[in-house]
């Protein structure tokens, strides 16, 4: 189980917002590459290299939606990531293939609240967990088709009850802001979240403002919601 909550911010666009990211505290950072709707913001050589500048303690994360175990797994040789976000629908038999590969990738599979039912997302749960290191809980956008970057919130019960469900960590990630992270926190009762547009500003990148508002917003809910009650979703909207 993790040490510490994870605090991820995702969509580095070049060097400079990687190392303005770590020096603001921020342990997780995520690189999105081979996506389905969304541009990317950087080619596979530049995020090596800014991977390869990172401090030590730094935590890079590939975000991917490739769904060749083995195109994967050598992306994250590449690249130089031990922490992987998989989006893409892996066959079982790819998940057990990369698993046995790479037992010491840190692998995420997202959970798309709101494309499915819930008592779906819950059998996958069911399925993958042996072979995981965590979830990640993220928006639909039915407008877009986008499952990510969507800058929505989703339903947080549901998250809710992904976390009480899963034995193994669950991130919350969608539509996560400064304002609406602390409860965020104490609704979902997540290992982690995670934010990528809420922290941007007009021109697409991240203002340091927004994301250290974020990062103490966070990890002031976390250092409080042992001592509290769960909250009740419907009872905060
Ligand atoms: O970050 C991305 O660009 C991305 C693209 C495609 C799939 C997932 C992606 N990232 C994840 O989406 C969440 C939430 O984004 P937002 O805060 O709603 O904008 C982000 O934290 C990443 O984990």
């Amino acid at each position: 189980m993790l040490k510490r909550p994870i605090v991820q911010v995702a969509g580095i666009v070049d060097e400079e917002e990687a190392h303005a990211l770590c020096a603001a505290g921020i342990g997780w950072l995520g690189f999105p590459l081979r996506l389905d709707v969304h541009p990317q913001d950087l080619s596979e050589e530049e995020t090596r290299r800014i991977i390869a500048t990172l401090p030590e303690g730094a935590v890079p994360v590939l975000i991917t939606y490739e769904t060749d175990w083995r195109a994967l797994k050598d992306l994250a040789d590449f690249l130089g990531v031990r922490a992987v976000q998989v989006h893409g629908d892996l066959e079982m038999k790819g998940l057990r293939a990369l698993r046995a590969a790479c037992p010491d990738l840190f692998l995420i599979k997202s959970l798309v609240v709101g494309r499915t039912a819930l008592r779906d997302l819950l059998a996958t749960v069911d399925l993958t967990a042996p072979l995981l290191d965590a979830f990640i809980t993220d928006t639909y956008d039915p407008e877009t088709g986008a499952s990510g970057a969507t800058g929505k919130v989703h339903d947080w019960e549901a998250s809710g009850r992904i976390v009480q469900y899963a034995p193994k960590p669950v991130i919350l990630a969608g539509g996560l802001t400064p304002e609406n992270v602390a409860e965020a926190v104490r609704i979902v009762r997540p290992a982690g979240v995670d934010a990528h547009t809420g922290l941007e500003d007009a021109s697409g990148r991240k203002d340091m403002g927004k994301v250290k508002r974020f990062r103490r917003e966070a990890l002031r809910a976390f250092s409080q919601w042992e001592s509290g009650p769960r909250a009740n979703a419907n009872e905060r909207r």
